[in-house]
């Protein structure tokens, strides 16, 4: 059985419908890079497939199992970055990590984040308040935040954007580690990074002209819905 799959999702955002009748499916140690225009969707999938939010139609399932079901249980199993790092500015590194870590219950915290801190290269920024760390640095604080605790699936939106290329290539390793012991990694990306074998899912011939897809159809609360998302998507992010 596929691990993760995704079939015939159409997704609406705000007045727009962002892209129609779209499947894909993973299995354990798979890398899947989404490409796609500004504005295809990317980021709107990998929040479909974080369980931030609902696809109009379709339906995202691991392990055959339908993900809006347990969302509590996906979320367990996941780690996902979204564009904005997160980091709580009065905080220290450290303290941002293990305020993640508590709310994955781990039970080795101080080892758990002395790891992903030397995996980052970031443990001398231990006790450095996250207002003081440049966007390079608070982009490797939230990377650490992937390596806490036990996780099946990595939801990367634009992982290296602030990246320096030495780090570029750490990220790499570390999926490519991720991947070797079963993990799957979905990550869009605007830039190169060098990863085996990734599969291509490109958005872009999914898109659909809002019009035409009102017209075919002709769904009674398809207008209904056009303005719910905005404040929806937000309301769900700040919640998790
Ligand atoms: N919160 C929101 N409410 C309404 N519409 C939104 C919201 N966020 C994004 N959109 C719209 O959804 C569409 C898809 O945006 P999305 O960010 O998923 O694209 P993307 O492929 O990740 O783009 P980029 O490559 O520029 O990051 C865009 O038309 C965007 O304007």
């Amino acid at each position: 059985m596929t691990v993760f799959t995704g079939s015939d999702l159409t997704c609406l955002r705000g007045e727009r419908l962002v892209f129609g009748d779209l499947s894909f499916s993973a299995n354990t140690g798979d890398a899947v890079m989404l490409r796609g225009r500004n504005g295809a969707g990317k980021s709107s999938l990998l929040r479909l497939m974080a369980g931030l939010m609902a696809p109009r139609r379709g339906t995202i399932r691991w392990q055959g199992d339908d993900i809006d079901d347990d969302k509590i249980g996906h979320r367990a199993r996941l780690h996902y970055l979204g564009h904005q790092d997160a980091i709580k500015p009065v905080l220290t590194v450290r303290d941002n990590l293990r305020l993640w870590a508590e709310l994955r219950g781990i039970s080795d915290i101080d080892a758990e984040i002395d790891q992903a801190l030397r995996a980052l290269d970031i443990h001398h920024l231990g006790k450095t308040a996250g207002r003081y760390l440049s966007s390079g640095q608070k982009r490797r604080t939230a990377l650490a935040r992937i390596l806490l605790g036990q996780s099946d699936l990595w939801l990367l939106d634009e992982p290296t954007v602030g990246l320096d290329r030495e780090s570029c290539a750490e990220l790499a390793r570390l999926i490519a580690e991720f991947r070797a012991k079963g993990g799957i990694v979905i990550y869009s990306t605007h830039v190169d990074l060098d990863i085996a074998a990734p599969i291509i899912l490109d958005l872009d011939p999914f898109a659909i002209p809002m019009m035409e897809w009102l017209i075919e159809h002709d769904d009674e609360d398809a207008n209904q819905h056009l303005s719910l998302d905005m404040d929806q998507g937000r309301t769900t992010e700040a919640a998790i």
